[in-house]
């Protein structure tokens, strides 16, 4: 009973690290094809469980290569105390059956924020995740986990700032963490993105984060989900995707693909030229 407990607990605190990543939809892949295994087994289909044993065997060091990252993120994360001394960690695995929190929290800092930083062209890199706390990107900058207000947006976004290059990870009302370094798309982008942009993409491409980019060069406010881009929004479009996200409502349909956005680009050129 108490190995099962541990194992859940395990499982449990493995998910949470990974929740939002590209890496838990592998995860949770290994862990299915294992159960099935256990499955089989246990009805003694003995063709199958071999295969699927074999399978298991080479799987237990594709997940060792495919997840060093991680592990060794997990490894440095419990071998620190405050991990293990963590209240939330205790409360999370005794009440991991209570109905996740409603998401939504006020949202003007962060449009507030975006116009004035707009509005001096200062560029601006913000993650804001519904889920979860993107632990392994925030914890490539620096853990600050403070109230959300305009004013900490604009100082950290301030060009002589030392927190001022990378993102910021915005969850639950809080600032996570700032300074991180963030995943870049290897997709072809458009010429007019530059590592900003590419980076808020590749962030909206492994994560389930929404990302919101300011452009240093034109003020101009874009967002990322899923890989997909908005350009060009207007403070009240960025309002509104943010309280949808917030609420859980599918963004997808709103976004556009990069290849749409070409050529949405292209017909617009085309139509201005010819008029
Ligand atoms: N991988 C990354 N993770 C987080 N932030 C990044 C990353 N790459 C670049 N940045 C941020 O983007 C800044 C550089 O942006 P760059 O000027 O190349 O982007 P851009 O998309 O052309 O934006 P802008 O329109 O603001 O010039 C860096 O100073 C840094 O703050």
């Amino acid at each position: 009973m108490i190995d099962i407990a541990l194992v859940a607990a395990l499982l449990y605190q493995i998910y949470k690290l990974l929740k939002g990543s590209v890496a838990i939809k592998i995860f949770l892949g290994f862990l299915s094809i294992y159960l099935i295994y256990l499955l089989v087994r246990a009805v003694r289909m003995e063709l199958l469980s071999s295969i699927l044993g074999q399978f298991m065997g080479v799987g237990v060091i594709a997940a060792i290569i495919i997840f060093a990252p991680e592990i060794r993120k997990f490894l440095l994360l419990v071998g620190r105390s405050s991990f293990l001394s963590n209240d939330n960690i205790w409360k999370d695995i005794l009440f991991f059956w209570r109905k996740k929190e409603n998401s939504a929290f006020n949202i003007s800092p962060i449009i507030d924020a975006s116009k004035t930083l707009a509005g001096s062209n200062t560029g601006a890199l913000m993650v804001i995740s519904s889920s979860s706390e993107l632990k392994f990107y925030a914890e490539s900058g620096d853990i600050l986990d403070a109230e959300l207000s305009k004013r900490l947006l604009i100082s950290i976004f301030n060009k002589y700032s030392p927190l001022h290059d990378g993102a910021v990870i915005i969850h639950n009302g809080r600032i996570k963490a700032a300074r991180c370094i963030l995943p870049v798309t290897e997709r072809e982008v458009p010429a007019q993105f530059g590592l900003r942009h590419r980076a808020g993409i590749g962030m909206s491409e492994a994560t389930d984060a929404l990302i919101l980019v300011i452009s240093e060069e034109t003020g101009q406010v874009s967002m990322m989900k899923n890989g997909k881009v908005l350009h060009n929004l207007s403070f009240q479009e960025v309002r509104e995707i943010l309280n949808d996200y917030l609420n859980n409502e599918d963004l997808d349909d709103r976004f556009e693909s990069l290849s749409e956005y070409d050529l949405s680009k292209k017909k617009k050129l085309a139509m201005t030229s010819k008029s």
